[in-house]
C-alpha cells in the first residue's frame, strides 16, 4: 500500500454503533467504545481465549483473520489477493482490513470489542487510529514459546491454507519482524497486559479473567 493512502481516511464516515457516532470520548447519549487489541504469535491461543471472554464479559469478538477469510469466501474482488497473501503468511493492506473491522463494529450493535490478530504491523495500527479515532484500552498479549505454537497449529485441523509448516515458519518471521514492534509500541505507553499462554487453556483463562475483572459488572 502506498504511504500516501494512510494520510487520508480509509473510510470517510465515522463508526456508528446503534446509529451513534463512535469515539473514545462520549456524550451523555453515547456509550464509550471499548477496544481491546488481542495479539500473540500464530497459535498462541488468541481465538480460544477470546471465545471465553465473550461468554463471561459480553464483548464482541472480531478476528481480523476470520474477517479476511470471510471476504475471500464472499467472492469479493479482493478475494484472490487476500488468499494469496494469507497463503504466503503476509499481512494484507490495512485499507482492506480496517474497512472490514469498521463494518463489523457498526453491524455488531455492541460497544465493547476484542479485536483479535490486529494490529499486525505499524501500518495497521496507524490506519485504525486514523480512521476510527479509537485508542485501545489495552493490548492483551499472549506470550507463548514458538515450539508450542507450532505444535498447536500443526494439530489444529481446521483446513486452513496457512497451517502448514512452510507457511507457519513465514508467519513466525512476520510476527517477530512486524507485530512484536507494535506490542513494544504499546508497552512503551504502559498498555500491554502480558499473559503466559504456554499453559493449559483453563489456566490461561484464569489469568485472562483477572485482567477483565474491571468489566465484570458491565455485561450487556
Ligand atoms: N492453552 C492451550 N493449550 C493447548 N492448546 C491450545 C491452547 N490454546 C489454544 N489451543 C489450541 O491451539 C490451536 C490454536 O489456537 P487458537 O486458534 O486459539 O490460536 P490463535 O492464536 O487464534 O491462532 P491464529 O493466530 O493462527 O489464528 C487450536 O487448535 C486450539 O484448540
Ligand atoms: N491484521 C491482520 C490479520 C490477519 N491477516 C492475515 C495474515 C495472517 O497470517 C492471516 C491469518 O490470521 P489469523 O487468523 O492467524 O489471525 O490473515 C492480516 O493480513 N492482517
Amino acid at each position: 500500500m502506498e504511504r500516501d493512502a494512510l494520510m487520508s481516511p480509509v473510510i470517510d464516515a465515522p463508526i456508528v454503533v446503534d446509529s451513534e457516532k463512535v469515539e473514545n470520548g462520549n456524550s451523555p447519549s453515547e456509550k464509550k467504545v471499548i477496544v481491546i487489541f488481542v495479539l500473540g504469535g500464530p497459535g498462541s491461543g488468541k481465538g480460544t481465549q477470546c471465545a471465553h471472554v465473550v461468554q463471561h464479559f459480553g464483548f464482541t469478538h472480531l478476528s481480523a483473520g476470520d474477517l479476511l477469510r470471510a471476504e475471500i469466501n464472499s467472492g469479493s474482488e479482493n478475494g484472490t489477493m487476500i488468499q494469496n497473501m494469507i497463503k504466503e503468511g503476509k499481512i494484507v493492506p490495512s485499507e482492506v482490513t480496517v474497512k472490514l473491522l469498521q463494518r463489523a463494529m457498526k453491524e455488531s450493535g455492541n460497544y465493547k470489542f476484542l479485536i483479535d490478530g490486529f494490529p499486525r504491523n505499524e501500518e495497521n495500527r496507524a490506519a485504525f487510529e486514523q480512521v476510527t479515532k479509537v485508542v485501545p484500552e489495552f493490548v492483551l498479549f499472549f506470550d507463548c514459546p514458538e515450539e508450542e505454537m507450532e505444535r498447536r497449529l500443526l494439530s489444529r485441523n481446521q483446513g486452513r491454507v496457512d497451517d502448514n509448516i512452510e507457511t507457519i515458519r513465514k508467519r513466525f518471521k512476520v510476527f517477530a519482524e512486524s507485530s512484536v514492534p507494535v506490542v513494544e509500541y504499546y508497552a512503551s505507553k504502559g498498555k500491554v497486559r502480558k499473559i503466559d499462554a504456554g499453559k493449559p487453556i483453563d489456566l490461561v483463562f484464569e489469568d485472562v479473567k483477572e485482567i477483565f475483572s474491571p468489566f465484570d459488572a458491565d455485561v450487556n
